[in-house]
């Protein structure tokens, strides 16, 4: 048996928070350039036949062992030596076996097993606050601080004390372990991962149960669907479709794959393509209060069903808007396409110049005039959607772009080159996202990346995230040797 990497990004979801919930609406998700990677190797002591060590560098406390017999029953048990649980980890160990059994049959599981299995696994230093070791190396909270860290550094602390900066760290955690598992027991092949195939549907499926499982409950899915799929238009599957799994005993005989084949039409979600404009890119900021996202979901639905009428015409006007922008934002890309050489000069333009500006000129080349638009329209619908998602905070009561937030984001989008911003997902005190032009033959103070840097310097709580939006498409195969620190920083062989 050879070593197995697989890699899944995060997540931003840019707009349709809270309306992705409901199959009638979508959201526009972009994947970050911040991965999660799962290493399955041989066991390197032969005495562990039928055990799989799971061993996660980055947090102390945080090595999990299992042993696991297949016949005559499945059973996946944590050892009894293990100093703590994960139940991610367990569930997607137990789901992703019984799977393999299921589709391979016991001998093929128990041969892949007999010499036991080492699993590392790791998130880029993006998934969880630097702040500290920030503090600790006397760097400046900035993007080329962060590029002074280790890869996959330790965080000095237990997965109980980390801060996460939700980029979707179970949701890749979880793609990724699943997805390598089922490539290392040959139920899906490595290119399954890269193609629009029945083996990464089936890899997604298998991975929005576990999630769920893991998490006790069924949100949009939209992160797990990031992770796989990678920057997509989203709408999410029927629910319904995982309710006989989810309400049965987990621990009693199981057949997962009637309900998880990508044949069962139960599942029922959209995944359009979707990707930013060339020469933009995501920014993102980690902002230190952190919200409770299943506390705002709850009040936000009870909201909505206390005030049918009223809640489905702003969700009807937000999705609007969010349709809008998804495509205002691919008609962009068309006019990068149509002339390359102009769209950049437009851009390098957009960059020098606050929003508020882009339309003030009398003299702008004819060909550029719809370039300009479209960058001012994306500003627009993209301002317009905070203003309503404001609204929506303010009617159920809850803190989706509390006032520190607009300050912080509205400083934000008037400066040069700035595209458009909002809060990701629920909102609340987590993050903020920006897009923003990223012209290539400018000076460095004259990018907006550079200017963005200089606001967020003036926030105490404010830390910038490397994560971009990932041009790779979602999970995907890796050779180890490829992945700057990996074998090194985790210390694999
Ligand atoms: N590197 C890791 N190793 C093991 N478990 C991890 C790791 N990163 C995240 N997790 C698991 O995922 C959980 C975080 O999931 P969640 O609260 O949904 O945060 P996020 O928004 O980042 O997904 C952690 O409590 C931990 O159980
Ligand atoms: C409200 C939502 O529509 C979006 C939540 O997005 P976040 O990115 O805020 O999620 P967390 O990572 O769990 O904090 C709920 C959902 O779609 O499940």
């Amino acid at each position: 048996m050879s070593t197995t990497v697989v890699s899944s990004p995060g997540k931003v979801l840019v707009a349709g928070g809270y309306l992705v919930l409901d199959p009638a609406y979508s959201g526009i998700v972009v994947s970050t350039s911040s991965r999660f990677y799962t290493i399955i190797q041989p066991a390197a002591a032969p005495s562990h036949a039928n055990q799989i060590q799971v061993l996660s560098p980055q947090f102390t406390q945080a090595s999990w062992r299992y042993d696991v017999t297949v016949e005559p029953k499945l059973s996946v048990v944590p050892n009894q030596e293990n100093s703590s649980k994960n139940k991610f980890v367990h569930q997607a160990l137990e789901s992703a076996i019984l799977l393999a059994t299921e589709m391979k049959g016991s001998s093929s599981v128990l041969s892949a097993l007999a010499a036991g299995l080492d699993i590392t696994i790791a998130g880029d230093n993006d998934f969880y606050s630097q702040r500290a070791k920030l503090a600790e190396l006397k760097l400046p909270r900035n993007l080329e601080s962060l590029t002074k860290i280790p890869p996959f550094a330790p965080t000095g602390g237990s997965l109980a004390q980390v801060h996460k900066t939700g980029l979707g760290s179970s949701a890749a955690l979880i793609t990724s372990l699943v997805s390598a598992l089922l490539v290392h027991f040959s139920v899906i092949s490595s290119a399954d991962l890269s193609e629009d195939s029945e083996g990464r549907h089936l890899a997604h499926n298998l991975a929005q149960y576990v999630h769920c499982l893991a998490q006790g409950k069924v949100g949009s899915g939209f992160d797990v669907a990031a992770a796989v799929f990678g920057s997509h238009l989203y709408t999410r599957f029927d629910p319904s479709v995982l309710e006989d799994l989810m309400t049965g005993d987990t621990t009693s005989p199981r057949t997962l794959f009637p309900t998880l084949s990508p044949k069962n039409r139960a599942w029922n979600h959209k995944i359009r393509p979707f990707a930013l404009p060339p020469l933009t890119r995501i920014m993102l900021a980690d902002v230190d209060a952190g919200s409770d996202t299943p506390s705002l979901v709850g009040k936000v639905l009870k909201w909505r069903k206390e005030n049918d009428a009223e809640a489905h015409a702003l969700w009807t006007s937000i999705d609007q808007l969010n349709q809008s922008l998804a495509s205002i934002l691919t008609r962009i890309s068309e006019l990068h396409d149509r002339d390359p050489a102009v769209y950049s000069a437009a851009v390098k333009y957009l960059s020098s110049l606050q929003p508020v500006q882009w339309m003030a000129n009398p003299w702008t080349p004819p060909e550029e005039e719809d370039i300009m638009t479209a960058f001012y329209d994306a500003h627009q619908t993209s301002e317009a959607i905070r203003a309503k998602m404001r609204e929506m905070g303010r009617l159920s009561g809850v803190p989706i772009e509390p006032s520190e937030q607009t300050k912080l984001l509205d400083e934000c989008v008037r400066q040069a080159g700035v595209i458009g911003g909002g809060v990701p997902g629920a909102g609340g005190f987590d993050a903020i996202w920006l897009l923003v032009c990223d012209p290539v033959d400018c000076s460095p103070d004259q990018r907006p990346t550079e200017r963005i840097e200089y606001v967020w310097s003036h926030y105490e709580s404010v830390s910038p995230l490397m994560a971009v939006e990932s041009k790779a498409k979602g999970s995907r195969t890796e050779n180890i040797d490829d992945i700057m620190g990996l074998k090194d920083t985790l210390h694999l062989s």
